[in-house]
This record gives C-alpha cells, structure tokens and sequence, in this order.
C-alpha cells in the first residue's frame, strides 16, 4: 500500500528565493541532481560526463556517466534548447529516472555544453520540465506524463510550495499527485488555461495601489514556476517601476530601502480573483557592507509575437499563492499560501 496514498511529495531548496530545486536520481546505481521543476518547459537535461573541460557551468555541477549506469540505454539524437537566458546543447539518453521515490524510463538531454551565462550562477544541476508535452522539444514525452500513465496518482495533478521563509526548512514542496493542506489556507481558486497544452491562463488587469494601469483589455500570464520573477512587457514595467520609484541598474531594478515600507501592492487580477503581492513580496532586501541593497523582482522583457506580448509570473508570486497545476482539467487553481 502506497504511505503517501497516491501523493508523492518532493521536498525542495530555496536558494536566495531565485531558485528552488529538488533532488532526483538517473541512472543504476542512483546518480542525483538537483533539478529545477518548470512549469516553463518541457524537458530532463542533466549535465554530462562528456560535457567539454571548458564549459565551466558543466564543470562546477554534477554530471550524469551513462557508462556507469546499467540501465542506461544508447538514443544519441542531437538536443539543443535556447533559452532567453542561455544556451544548452548535448544528446539524448534513455535511463531510469526516480522523482520523489517514483521510478520512469525516461529519454532526456545529457547537456555537453551550458553557456557560463546564466548556468555559472545555478545552484541546481538542471532542469525537469513540468509543461505539457506539446511543449516539449523533439516530442519527448515528459516525466509527469510518464508518470500520470503508471496510474499510481491519487488525481492527475501536481501542487508546487516555495517557501519565502530561508530559515525554515523545507525551502518547498513539489507534490505529485495532489495539494498540500500543510502549506495553503482557505480555498483554491482555478483558472481555466488559455490555451491547451500550456500553464497560462488569461489575466485581466494589472493594478498598482487601486489604479488598474496595465492589461486592462486582458492579456497572457504564464505560470512559470522556473522563472524566478515576474516580467511583463519592457514598457509596462518601465511605468510601474516608475510609479514606485525604482531605478534600473545593471543588475535589475533597485528601490531605496528607506521608502520600501510604503511601496504599494502590486495587483493581478486573474479569473474574477484579485492577487496581491506587497513589499513584503517583491522587495528582496539584502543588507550589504556598503549598505543595504533593495531589489524590485519585476523584470521587463519582451516576449515577440505570436507567444507575446506576455507576463510571466515566476517564484515571487507562487511563493505567496501556492499554486495547483490540474492536468485532468487544464486548469491552474491558486490558494493563499502559509
Ligand atoms: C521555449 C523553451 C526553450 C521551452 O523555453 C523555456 O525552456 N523556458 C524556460 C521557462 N522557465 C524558466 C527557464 C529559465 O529561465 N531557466 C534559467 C534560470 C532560471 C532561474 C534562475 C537561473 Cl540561475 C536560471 Cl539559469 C531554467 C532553469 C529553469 C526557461
């Protein structure tokens, strides 16, 4: 009899509440990673033992060797992912892969080369994709629906927790199966998503304070769970940053940390709900020798056409409403979270 009665959980790290991962094996015996899960995507790559010396992202992260794995089958198809942010590059790979004590056979990418930009500042190894597998690259079909086919989940969906709170542990959860009542109060609201096949739903407003100033006519929110902020379109954030007295710097928007106390909520209106963050929620405030330093985690970025013009909401908004990801309904349902 299943312990956890058709839930798996998976506890994660939170790393600077930019990056929250959790562990899982590949390979016979177990090799473990730590993975990012994003909602963003839909592919497994790890690091591999053939990535070149001079990649150092891949040097400085554990790095899966088939040859040490006897459950390891050949594929060798080539794989290539450009992100925004960077570029991975490898092959494919067949392995017995365990999340969350839950075993798959699983093909997925053996990175040989990680752009040093942004894989040098990544604490985790790589990346365990949550999209839906229209999303995913050369039709793999992703681990949670190799998973969802084992029929061993109470109900076809996954609950992501990602707790702001460094000092207590765990940094969060990812619960395959169901949502956690430990770490969410009162009732979930759900959206329908916008489009089959991704975790984006139809928001209706961005409000600063009780002005709604962007998105009035409706426009896209992705749910990404592997981003670690909320970006909107370049211009729409200049404005809000703006409005709130924030200054851009090299490294992203920056406020003075005496005004942070009276920053006013940043609103989003998402099926017929309004959910708010406050300072408290997109302020990092890190005290530095030369000062304290406060950091708006909203960034810009402009999404082209036919994706965007798009908001991506990341860890700062999942990390204050835990967010349930129905794959049975193709719907994402949001509760306060604890
Ligand atoms: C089109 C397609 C390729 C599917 O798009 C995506 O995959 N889109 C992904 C959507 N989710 C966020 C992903 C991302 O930006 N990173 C980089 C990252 C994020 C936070 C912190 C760090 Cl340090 C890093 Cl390196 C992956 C780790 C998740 C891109």
């Amino acid at each position: 009899a299943d312990p956890n009665n058709g839930t798996v959980p998976t506890p994660l790290t939170n790393y600077l509440d930019t990056q929250y991962f959790g562990e899982i094996s590949i390979g016979s015996p177990a090799q473990m990673f730590n993975v990012v899960f994003d909602t963003g995507s839909a592919n497994l790559w790890v690091p591999s033992q053939r990535c070149s010396p001079f990649s150092t992202a891949c040097f400085t992260h554990n790095r899966y060797d088939s040859s040490q794995s006897h459950t390891h089958v050949e594929n060798g198809t080539g794989f290539s992912i450009n992100y925004a942010s960077g570029t991975i590059r490898g092959f494919l790979s067949e392995d017995v892969v365990v999340v969350g004590g839950l075993p798959v056979v699983q093909v997925f990418a053996e990175a040989t080369s990680l752009s040093a930009m942004p894989f040098i500042f990544a604490k985790f190894d790589g990346v365990l994709g949550m999209g839906y597998p229209n999303v995913a690259i050369d039709g793999i079909t992703p681990v949670f629906d190799r998973i969802m086919s084992q029929h061993v989940l109470k109900e076809e969906v996954f609950s992501i927790y990602y707790n702001r709170d460094p000092k207590h542990s765990p940094g969060g959860e990812l619960l395959l199966g169901g949502s956690d009542p430990n770490y969410y109060i009162g009732n979930f609201n759900y959206l329908e998503t916008r489009e089959m096949g991704k975790w984006e739903v139809t928001m209706k407003g961005v409000s600063v304070g009780v002005e709604t100033m962007f998105c009035a006519e409706g426009c896209t929110a992705v749910i990404d769970t592997g981003s670690s902020y909320i970006t909107g379109p370049a211009s729409s954030v200049s404005r809000l940053m703006k409005t709130i007295g924030a200054q851009l710097d090299e490294t992203g928007y920056k406020v003075n940390c005496d005004t942070v106390k009276m920053l006013p909520s940043v609103t989003f209106q998402l099926g017929g709900q309004e959910y708010s963050l406050t300072h408290e929620d997109y302020i990092i405030w890190q005290s530095q020798i030369e000062g304290d330093v406060c950091t708006v985690t909203f960034r810009g970025l402009d999404v082209p056409p036919p994706t965007g013009p798009i908001w991506i909401l990341g860890a700062n908004f999942i990390a204050r409403y835990y967010t349930e990801f129905d794959r049975r309904n193709n719907r994402i349902g949001f509760a306060t979270a604890v």
